[in-house]
């Protein structure tokens, strides 16, 4: 494998030949040897830069009038020549200059293959690929259906060709250029006869493999067209055998313009795996004109898989922006980062096609196409939690983490972001539960949405915070992505009811009552009473370590737990900042302690006499509340001397 980049080359009077830029080659190397069986795809890729192409040379002739004139209207033409085993793709769009193919056949364009490449290198496998592994290892088969889930472009036609020429004039030049490889490592540039050329746009010619020759048959190509690349907003023909007349095969009416009764769930479903160039069927897909002050056309699409760099911070939003059916950006954040998962275009005739990107962003028109899009979108959301609870639970599972995050970017609609949230909580069991479902089956006089935040779901679930709770049948939500502690800190209240961390402040829960067979912190007023003692001196040895030890009413069945002072940051908080270094100092947590513990009852009888142990015993529960909320011992040697003395004490006794 070749290890240069595209800048090397060779030049001599025919041309210049140029190594592939290494990630080139290994991608190339993957896709030729690829058990990945769905092949057709390469003709998708192939049509959808064909379109692009058209789609930029319409926007740009709005500021150079001319550059499309002359070849009519845009097309995207496929001559196949069963004899010669070779499929011809032509387009009369803007095409490219010596350098944009240089650079855009040679390298890696697609900012998500590239990443994808990235996290392969890195030896970090992409999400999809996580979730197999955990099922056992990842494999080669894994890796071809990495790639067929992400889609990568042009190099795909590799996968059916062994060796492809690409002859290109831009519009408005005069001068044009054929790349050519054979997918192994180089490709050539050569300069080109206009006569030879197509007047404007690329034309790309694969000379098929023999097992791929089906590519060269109208049945084939016709049956693919159809189920892939129907919606293409520009017209596709068919020429069947060199030199006959083209026939046409979609007439490239955009699917968008059409009205809903006219389209079926199949075409949007072809519509969105063309737009996204993912495979998965969409889980919601919303189609509307909105009429009124502004108006638009919005189709957008709910994936069902999570494209791989969901939470890479550089991921933007994918909606496309139209005017009068030109595309203008992909750039314009027509939806708020935390629905950046949705695909889907808005077309309006609303704004000017002669103003810069620039310039739209800020208009007022466009804020009120984003306010309504967004609005629907959410609206999409709450119908099918409503009507569709277990698909929403799905829908859920593998966008929630990114749409939690509006809850502390969009105030404005907070409340109505926290109502579509779903939680795993100590009385969900499998399913999940809306705050809503939550606020129902509250106690009576319960004025705080509890919550406990953490890593791990096993880990939180086991903390000895969570006791009381459960003890007295009070429910509290089990968060675990990142983004939670950061709103839940941040979210003043839902249904009147503020949100309240179980592991900061005083739990307050002797207002509610334990159930009689329980056993409970504040069945024996006696034992809470006796174990003042030892808490007194606790607060003496641990004076460095913690703000304060006081007797616990969430503890039912552990001695001891850690929590945070009332004031600032949540345990699981401050981890998290710490851990991404804005934070230097923490602050010192609070000792609960079970009075009705016997372990605590025994020290709180112990005599002065025995002081050593009693500093041992308490520096270790200190330490055994660490360990309960998933940190180290704060001094690991010390914490095994004491374990040790503690031991031998007990075998000797
Ligand atoms: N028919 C074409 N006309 C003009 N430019 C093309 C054509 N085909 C490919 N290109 C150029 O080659 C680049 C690489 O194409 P490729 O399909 O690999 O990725 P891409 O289309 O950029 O990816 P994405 O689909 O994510 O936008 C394109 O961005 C475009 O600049």
């Amino acid at each position: 494998m070749t290890t240069a980049t595209a800048e090397t080359s060779t030049a001599d009077m025919s041309g210049e030949h140029h190594s592939f830029e290494a990630d080139v080659s290994r991608l190339l190397h993957m896709m030729v040897h690829s058990v990945y069986s769905d092949k057709d795809v390469f003709l998708r890729e192939l049509i959808s830069n064909a379109a692009d192409a058209c789609e930029k040379l319409r926007y740009e002739a709005i500021t150079t009038p001319g550059l499309n004139a002359g070849d009519g209207e845009s097309r995207i033409r496929l001559t196949l020549d069963e004899e010669g085993r070779r499929l011809t793709l032509e387009d009369n769009g803007i095409g490219m200059s010596r350098a944009e193919l240089i650079d855009a056949l040679g390298t890696i364009a697609r900012s998500g293959t590239r990443a994808f490449m990235e996290r392969l290198q890195s030896g970090k496998p992409a999400r999809a690929a996580e979730e197999r592994e955990s099922e056992g290892g990842k494999s080669e088969g894994d890796t071809a259906q990495l790639i067929g889930q992400f889609g990568v472009g042009f190099y795909s036609c590799f996968m059916v060709a062994d060796r492809v020429d690409v002859i290109s004039r831009r519009a408005g030049t005069d001068e044009a250029w054929i790349w050519s490889s054979d997918g192994k490592g180089s490709f050539d540039i050569r300069p080109a006869e206009l006569s030879d050329a197509p007047t404007r746009g690329t034309r790309i010619t694969l000379q098929l493999m023999e097992e791929a020759k089906t590519y060269a048959s109208r049945w084939t190509v016709e049956r693919i067209i159809k189920a892939q690349s129907g919606h293409v907003p520009v017209p596709i023909e068919l020429v069947e055998k060199p030199g006959e007349e083209p026939k046409r095969l979609t007439d490239g009416t955009a699917l968008w313009t059409r009205s809903r009764s006219e389209i079926s769930q199949d075409d949007y479903n072809d519509f969105y795996r063309g737009l996204s160039g993912q495979y998965d069927t969409p889980a919601l897909t919303l189609h509307y004109r909105a009429e009124g002050r502004v108006e638009y056309t919005a189709l957008a699409f709910v994936p069902t898989v999570a494209p791989f760099d969901l939470f890479d911070p550089d991921r933007k939003g994918r909606m496309k922006l139209y005017v009068k059916r030109v595309f203008i950006t992909d750039d314009a954040d027509i939806l708020p980062r935390y629905l950046r998962f949705v695909r889907g275009l808005v077309d309006t005739a609303d704004l000017p096609l002669n103003l810069s990107r620039e310039m739209i962003q800020e208009s007022p028109v466009l804020q009120v196409i984003k306010k309504g899009v967004t609005n629907r979108v959410l609206q999409a959301l709450e119908k099918q939690l409503a009507n569709a609870r277990s698909d929403y639970e799905t829908l859920w599972s593998t966008f929630g983490g990114v749409i939690k995050e509006g809850i502390y970017e969009d105030f404005e609609r907070r409340e109505q972001l926290l109502a579509l949230s779903l939680f795993k909580t100590t009385a969900s069991g499998e399913g999940l539960r809306t705050l809503e479902d939550y606020v129902k089956d509250a106690k009576e006089g319960q004025d705080a949405i509890y919550y406990i935040s953490g890593a791990q779901l096993d880990q939180i679930k086991a903390s000895p915070q969570l006791e009381g709770f459960r003890a007295r049948g009070i429910e509290v939500l089990l968060l675990t992505d990142s983004v939670d502690s950061f709103w839940a800190m941040n979210a003043p209240s839902f249904k009147e009811k503020s949100f309240r961390s179980i592991t900061q402040g005083a739990a307050d829960l002797k207002r509610f009552s334990l159930p009689d067979s329980a056993e409970g912190a504040d069945k024996d007023v006696d034992k809470t009473a006796a174990a003042d003692g030892f808490i007194g001196l606790a607060k003496t040895i641990l004076a460095q370590e913690v703000s304060d030890v006081r007797a616990s009413d969430r503890l039912t069945e552990s001695a001891v737990c850690l929590v945070a002072p009332e004031d600032g940051y949540d345990r699981q908080l401050e981890k998290i900042l710490q851990g991404a270094g804005r934070l230097q100092e923490t602050a010192k947590p609070i000792l609960e302690v079970n009075p009705a513990h016997p372990l605590i009852a025994t020290l709180a009888a112990i005599g002065e006499d025995r002081a050593a142990l009693r500093e041992d015993a308490a520096r270790l529960l200190l330490d055994q509340a660490r360990v309960l909320d998933g940190d180290k011992p704060a001094d690991p040697r010390a914490f095994a001397e004491r374990l040790s003395r503690l031991l031998e004490r007990a075998l000797k006794a």
